[in-house]
């Protein structure tokens, strides 16, 4: 078996969510589900929550399309916020393109990625999507509990019925369940965020959010990610929980976020509105990649 040749790549991080971003701008890149799980893995690969991949436009009113794999099951997934401030500043310092401003689609999506004069990169996330249809969710026997007009969800874990937590559902992409917790620092995310990751109501599973209301403009938040257990900020999970939080009747319009990695801030003017978000973006090393040959775990 003839050796393939070494990848670059560059390693990445938005408020500690850590990303591998390869370039697929110029030729598509054959990388399997081991492939992309051997990238991820942070103990025989590199190691990242997320794989980000750069290819060429479709329509031709978009400048790049954007793909994003899960580092722990190589998996793909719509949507990944942290990442897109990132791919911002990948196609810029590569010189992929010169523009502030860059159009960008995603597997269900269509984003605007735009650098500030401050270095930070915001993100027109568009609109929120909370028909259960779309986001997917099915829910199931017991109704929702209205607040404000928005529902809560009651999810009762399956291996412990009494056990029951209200969420609300809402896709930006991808899908997430947001539960209002008290502090996040006490918050059982590592014992409820699997059984809610993996919730049967949600057939394309869900990022699980713990969301802290500090004040009307200003929350504490955590998130175990679908496919990657819980990360230090999640971009995507921060808009769902902002948009809950203001459906609610919880938050205004613009909320500061503070995560694990670091802080974002979310703005959202209501329904018919997009959502945007802005945050930093870190590149740390470049590097290349050498694949393990077939007798690698990763076969
Ligand atoms: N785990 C997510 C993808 C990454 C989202 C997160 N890293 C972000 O910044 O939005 C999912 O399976 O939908």
């Amino acid at each position: 078996m003839t050796a393939r040749p070494p990848l670059p790549f560059t390693k990445m991080h938005g408020l500690g969510n850590d990303f591998v971003v390869l370039d697929a701008t110029r030729a598509p890149l054959d990388l399997s589900e081991a492939d992309l799980r051997f990238i991820g893995d942070r103990r025989f690969g590199i190691g990242a929550d997320q794989i980000l991949v750069v290819e060429p436009a479709r329509a031709a009113d978009a400048d790049f399309r954007y793909r994003i794999f899960n580092g722990a099951t190589g998996e793909e997934v719509e949507h990944c916020g942290n990442g897109a401030r990132c791919f911002m500043r990948y196609v810029r310092d590569h010189g992929l393109t010169d523009r502030d401003t860059v159009r960008v689609e995603t597997m269900n999506n269509r984003i605007v990625l735009e650098m500030t004069p401050d270095g930070r990169v915001t993100v027109d996330m568009n609109q929120p999507i909370f028909a259960p249809a779309q986001i997917p969710f099915e829910p199931t026997g017991l109704a929702p509990r209205l607040v404000n007009g928005f529902e809560l969800w009651p999810l009762a874990n399956p291996a412990d019925p009494a056990q029951v937590v209200e969420v609300a559902a809402v896709s930006m992409g991808n899908p997430h369940a947001v539960q209002r917790v008290e502090n996040v620092d006490t918050a059982p995310v590592a014992e409820v965020g699997p059984w809610v990751e993996a919730h049967a109501t949600f057939p394309r599973k869900v990022n699980a959010g713990f969301l802290q209301v500090v004040d009307r403009g200003h929350v504490r938040l955590r998130v175990y990610e679908r496919g990657a257990g819980e990360t230090l900020a999640c971009g995507t999970g921060a808009c769902a929980a902002v948009v809950a939080g203001i459906r609610l009747g919880w938050l205004d319009a613009v909320v500061d976020v503070d995560t694990r990695g670091g802080q974002l801030t979310i703005a959202w003017d209501g329904i018919g509105h997009s959502v945007r978000m802005t945050g930093p973006a870190v590149t740390v090393f470049e590097g290349t990649v050498a694949f393990p040959d077939r007798d690698c775990r990763f076969t």
